[in-house]
């Protein structure tokens, strides 16, 4: 008798008659070089045996041939993936075609900050190591704070590398729309080979998954196959693996099992990088203070932040005039309750609180001292009376009292050097940046 016939009439004196009849439904089983392989008819009856009668398997087969083996149980449909993979079939196929990637949403396009940087990292990493590393990516983040973006910047890198890659992009709801569809045209087997035969597999919004149980399970089982074969998935969310309560077990631990990362609220100065960026993109011009205003008003969302400035480009297209502080208060009124904020700075107040924080004579700051501690927060003070106001280099130059502004322009371009290579400098000036910010 072969193994598993052996192992078969063990079992029988183990369960009771029906169980024993599902049995029966065992498609292939053999054992071989220390591995005990059984193929399933689908994916349906392998969990079953996976959660019923796997002990039953382990204990039976022990008795028979000890216990220096393993098991492993396949589903039809994934052993026809793997041998395609194997036979290098996958190759003549032409790639699926992927439609809905938004050309925008490249790395190049994103503004990286303290925000997003560990998400934008692992993205890079997983693009170049696909299906090795972080296994799944799992990104969260509040809404409008850019998880989109680098999902598509991740399949367009991939793409630029590979054109050939099957890359799936999808959001939770258009997969369960698809589902639904695949299952009422009674081509579900299609449905799970298409998702199956991906090289990345990108789904946005999971937390749409949440009471929907029966998509769950047919990503559950995506996930598996995938997951056995070394496939890419990257997910995003509204929240942690941890708080997506209306999700299986499985598919929470599932999710949480590769690299989680999270995608914070912009800081203030990566607001004002990426208004400066999308407003370039959009060829407008925002005057510094006009920055400040929408940065300071819009606390997370980076949509609103470009809806700002779409509305703020149609107004002034619209009425024939360059954008100013007084229109951009009248337009953004409209959009959000504007606080009574302080949008322009004078350069005294920045000199007095940088003198401050160096312990320096606003005096020693207004003349030539070269002591280094006093140069430095002239240095600073320079910058950030360029950065954080409209004045001119010109006017700036003659609030430090200095001839002409090349000192301004030495000045910003040593801080920005600096900043730079020297993280704890930066930190200092980003402290300075807000402190006069917010007091
Ligand atoms: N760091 C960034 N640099 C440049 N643009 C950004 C950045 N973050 C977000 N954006 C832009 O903001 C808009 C919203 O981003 P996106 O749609 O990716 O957000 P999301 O986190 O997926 O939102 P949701 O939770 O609503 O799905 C997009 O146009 C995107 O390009």
């Amino acid at each position: 008798m072969d193994i598993w016939g052996s192992i078969l009439s063990s079992i029988s004196r183990r369960v009771d008659k029906s169980t024993l009849s599902l049995l029966k439904g065992i498609e292939k089983a053999e054992y071989k070089n220390g591995q005990l392989l059984i193929s399933t008819p689908d994916i349906v009856y392998k969990e079953w045996l996976e959660s019923n009668l796997l002990e039953e398997i382990k204990e039976s087969a022990t008795d028979l041939i000890g216990d220096n083996f393993e098991i492993q149980i396949v589903s039809v449909d994934e052993e026809e993936i793997q041998q395609e993979i194997k036979t290098g079939k996958e190759e003549k196929k032409s790639p699926y075609r992927l439609t809905n990637l938004n050309p925008k949403f490249t790395f190049s396009n994103l503004i990286i900050g303290n925000c997003n940087k560990i998400a934008y990292q692992a993205c890079i990493s997983v693009a170049e190591n696909l299906g090795n590393i972080y296994n799944p990516l799992f990104i969260y983040g509040g809404v409008g704070l850019g998880k989109t973006h680098l999902l598509h910047a991740t399949a367009h890198q991939v793409l630029s590398k590979n054109p050939k890659a099957n890359i799936i992009y999808t959001t939770a709801d258009t997969f369960m729309s698809e589902l639904i569809y695949y299952l009422r045209n009674g081509s579900i087997l299609e449905f799970r080979k298409r998702y199956r035969d991906v090289d990345l597999l990108l789904i946005d919004d999971v937390q749409f998954l949440q009471g929907k149980e029966r998509t769950q399970i047919e990503l559950y089982h995506i996930f598996n196959a995938l997951h056995l074969i070394g496939k890419q998935v990257i997910l995003s969310s509204d929240t942690p693996p941890k708080n997506l309560k209306g999700l299986q077990k499985r598919l929470r631990s599932r999710f949480a099992s590769g690299l989680v990362v999270e995608v914070k609220a912009p800081d203030l100065q990566t607001k004002l990088s990426i208004l400066r960026k999308k407003s370039k993109e959009m060829g407008i011009y925002l005057p510094s203070d006009v920055s400040l205003l929408i940065a300071k008003t819009i606390n997370s969302n980076v949509r609103e932040l470009e809806g700002s400035l779409n509305k703020l480009k149609a107004y002034s297209e619209l009425m024939g005039r360059s954008i100013t502080l007084d229109m951009a208060r009248d337009v953004l009124k409209d959009l959000f309750e504007l606080k009574d904020m302080e949008v322009s700075l004078s350069i005294e107040k920045i000199q007095k609180e940088v003198a401050n924080y160096f312990g320096v004579n606003i005096n020693e700051i207004l003349g030539n001292s070269r002591k280094k501690k006093v140069a430095m927060a002239r240095q600073i003070a320079m910058y950030l009376s360029r950065y954080l106001t409209d004045k001119s280099l010109n006017e700036i130059s003659k609030a430090f009292k200095k001839k002409d502004h090349t000192t301004v322009i030495n000045a910003i371009d040593k801080v920005e050097k600096t900043m730079e290579k020297d993280r704890k400098f930066k930190l200092t000036v980003e402290f300075l940046r807000d402190k006069i910010l917010t007091s």
